[in-house]
C-alpha cells in the first residue's frame, strides 16, 4: 500500500478569530493537512431550516445554494497563507467551483476538491484549470450520490488526485457519522489501491476504525480534535489506526 495517513483538522471548528494560531496548534500537534471549508451563504434563516437538513439541503441544492451555511472563502486563505506553509486542504461546498479557481490558487489553496454533484458537465476543464492555477485536484460526493459517479473522473485523462467521501450532509461540523458510507470507501480502495481517499463528517476516536479498514487514508476531523481536552492524542490516534489498517510497504 503506498498512500500515506494524511490527518487534517477541519478548520470550521477552530477560533476563526485566532485562525493563525489554531493553525499553528494544529501543525505542532502533528496535523499534515488543514482543512477548510468553503460554503455558500443559504437563504436566510439557514441554520434553523437546515434542523430539517434533508428537505433543506435538496432546496439549496435545487437553488442557488450548496449547503444552508456560509463560512470562508478565498480572502481568509490568503490571509492564513501568510502564516503557514501547511497545505491547505480546500474543500469547496459551492455551486460554481469554476468560478473559484483563479482565486483560490492565488490565495495560495493547496488542494481543490469540488463536489461531482454541480461539475458533471464541466469537469475536465474545471480539472486542468484547478492544475494550472497550481493546485491538488479532488472530487467530492454527498451521502445521496452514488460512487460510480466519481470513477470518471479518476480514470480520466485529465484524472483528479483524490476523493472525498462525505460521511455526513454537507454543511455543518458535529453531525453524526454515516457508517453506511464505507461501502464507498471500500469500492474506491478496491478499485484504486494508490488513491487519496478522504474521508469528511463525524470522524473521530470511535469512528476511525471503521474509515480505517474500509481504506480511507486522508482524514478530516473538526469537532473531535478541537473538542477535545488533548487534541493532540486524538491527532496520533487517527494516524495510528490507517497506518495499522494499511501498512505502507
Ligand atoms: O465538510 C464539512 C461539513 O460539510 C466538515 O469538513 C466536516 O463536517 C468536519 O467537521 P466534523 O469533524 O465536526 O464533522
Ligand atoms: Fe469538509
Amino acid at each position: 500500500m503506498v498512500v500515506s495517513p494524511k490527518i487534517a483538522p477541519s478548520m470550521l471548528s477552530s477560533d476563526f478569530a485566532n485562525l493563525a494560531a489554531e493553525a499553528k496548534r494544529m501543525v505542532d500537534l502533528g496535523a499534515d493537512w488543514l482543512h477548510m471549508d468553503i460554503m455558500h451563504l443559504a437563504l436566510s434563516k439557514g441554520y434553523l431550516v437546515s434542523r430539517y437538513s434533508r428537505v433543506y439541503n435538496s432546496l439549496c441544492y435545487s437553488g442557488r445554494h450548496f449547503v444552508p451555511n456560509l463560512t470562508i472563502g478565498a480572502p481568509v486563505i490568503e490571509s492564513l497563507r501568510k502564516h503557514t506553509s501547511a497545505y491547505l486542504d480546500c474543500h469547496l461546498m459551492v455551486t460554481n467551483p469554476m468560478d473559484y479557481v483563479e482565486q483560490m490558487g492565488k490565495a495560495g489553496a493547496s488542494g481543490f476538491t469540488f463536489h461531482v454533484e454541480v461539475a458533471k458537465e464541466n469537469w475536465q476543464e474545471l480539472v486542468s484549470k484547478i492544475r494550472s492555477a497550481g493546485m491538488r485536484p479532488g472530487v467530492a460526493l454527498k451521502p445521496r450520490t452514488p460512487v460510480e459517479d466519481v470513477y470518471p473522473l479518476v480514470e480520466g485523462e485529465t484524472p483528479v488526485e483524490m476523493v472525498l467521501v462525505m460521511t455526513v450532509e454537507p454543511g455543518f461540523g458535529g453531525q453524526k457519522f454515516m457508517p453506511s458510507m464505507m461501502d464507498k470507501v471500500r469500492a474506491l480502495r478496491q478499485k484504486y489501491p494508490t488513491l487519496d481517499i478522504e474521508v469528511d463528517g463525524g470522524l473521530g476516536p470511535s469512528t476511525i476504525e471503521a474509515a480505517a479498514a474500509a481504506g480511507a487514508n486522508c482524514i478530516v476531523a473538526g469537532s473531535s480534535v478541537f473538542g477535545a481536552p488533548e487534541p493532540g492524542k486524538v491527532i496520533s490516534l487517527l494516524r495510528t489506526s490507517v497506518e495499522k489498517a494499511q501498512p505502507i510497504t
